[in-house]
């Protein structure tokens, strides 16, 4: 199997270092339009391969998209991560062009891949992902629920003083600091509700801690967070090349599911070979439903900025 990673950035870097760690792909390409980085990153890693015990060969490209050639997974991280005080959203205006570009290319030379969007503003990235390269709906997805998922298990964690690996909590909606939504009605410590266990104060704090998630880290280091995003990156691969059917939050294009339409917004869904193979409806209660419909006027919105680049 065929990997390719399309920005050697923060987030690019890791997720490839994830995926040669895990041996998912036998080759994997790691691309970007910088001179060098790609190249030097890949060099770099591909010495870890004795040490960590992997056989994944990397390989690094300065935009030469012939080396992606017949990829079986794109992630594409290329483009700009905001700075303190932004809004991912406030990114549009330069990483528009830089995705539309990118997964131009990438059909062009692997028109059977699964695209994996990570670039900000994702909602509005895997949309025009979707529109810029008319791939089946099921093949383009976006990562954001996933982390905020993985974020909103840590915060709960915390709060419990449990294993984050004893919770299920999903987060849907947009993947911004006000659009996403941390179901904790729906969160459990194995199998039993986590609102049992906390006070009215402790929920609205964690679901406030998750939302701003990425916010704070970038607060914190001054860019934005890669860890996690990566590993969340690689996990959405892993699900995909080893058909797991991993049921995970992404971002993916609506059509009336959640009462939604022409749109990408994240929801539960299987991961599988297919790419995304099926969504879930995990039955959103009145209020719920409102603060996704809220969401989704919120991305439709960016998503109608992009007329305008
Ligand atoms: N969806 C999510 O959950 C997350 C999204 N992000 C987003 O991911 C993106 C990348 O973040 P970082 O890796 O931290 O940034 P970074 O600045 O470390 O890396 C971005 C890389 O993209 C490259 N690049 C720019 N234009 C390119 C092009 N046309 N073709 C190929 N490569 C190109 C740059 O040279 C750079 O190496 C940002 O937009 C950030 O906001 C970051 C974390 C989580
Ligand atoms: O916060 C950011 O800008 C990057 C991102 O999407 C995240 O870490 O969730």
């Amino acid at each position: 199997m065929k990997v390719t990673v399309v920005g050697a950035g923060a987030v690019g870097a890791t997720c490839a270092d994830n995926i040669a760690r895990k041996e998912l792909a036998s080759e994997l390409v790691l691309l970007d339009i910088k001179e060098g980085i790609a190249e030097g990153k890949a060099q770099d890693m591909m010495q870890t391969a004795t040490l960590l015990g992997f056989d994944t060969k990397i390989v690094g490209s300065t935009n030469d998209y012939t080396k992606t050639a017949g990829s079986d997974v794109v992630v594409i991280t290329s483009g700009l991560p905001r700075k303190p005080g932004m809004t991912r959203e406030e990114l549009i205006g330069v990483n528009a062009g830089i995705v539309r570009t990118v997964a131009e290319n990438i059909l062009q030379h692997s028109p059977n891949a699964i695209i994996i969007v990570i670039s900000n503003p994702m909602d509005t990235m895997t949309y025009l992902a979707l529109q810029s390269t008319g791939l089946p709906k099921n093949r383009i997805i976006g990562m954001g629920g996933t982390l905020d998922s993985s974020r909103f298990k840590y915060q709960l964690s915390q709060h419990l003083g449990c294993s984050p690996s004893d919770l299920n909590a999903v987060v849907v909606g947009g993947h911004g600091d006000t659009t996403m939504i941390p179901l904790i009605r729906l969160a459990t410590w194995n199998s039993v509700p986590v609102t049992n266990f906390l006070s009215e104060e402790q929920q609205k704090q964690i679901v406030a801690d998750t939302m701003v998630g990425g916010a704070t880290l970038t607060k914190l280091i001054g860019t934005s967070a890669w860890y996690a995003p990566g590993a969340a990156g690689a996990a959405l691969v892993e699900s995909i090349l080893r058909d797991e059917k991993k049921l995970f939050t992404c971002c993916v294009a609506l059509d009336g599911e959640y009462g939604q339409k022409d749109i990408c917004l994240g929801v539960p869904v299987i991961i599988g070979k297919n790419g995304w193979e099926k969504i879930l409806d995990f039955g959103l209660n009145e209020a719920e439903q409102a603060e996704f419909n809220k969401s989704a006027d919120a991305v439709r919105s960016m998503n109608e900025v992009l007329k305008t680049l």
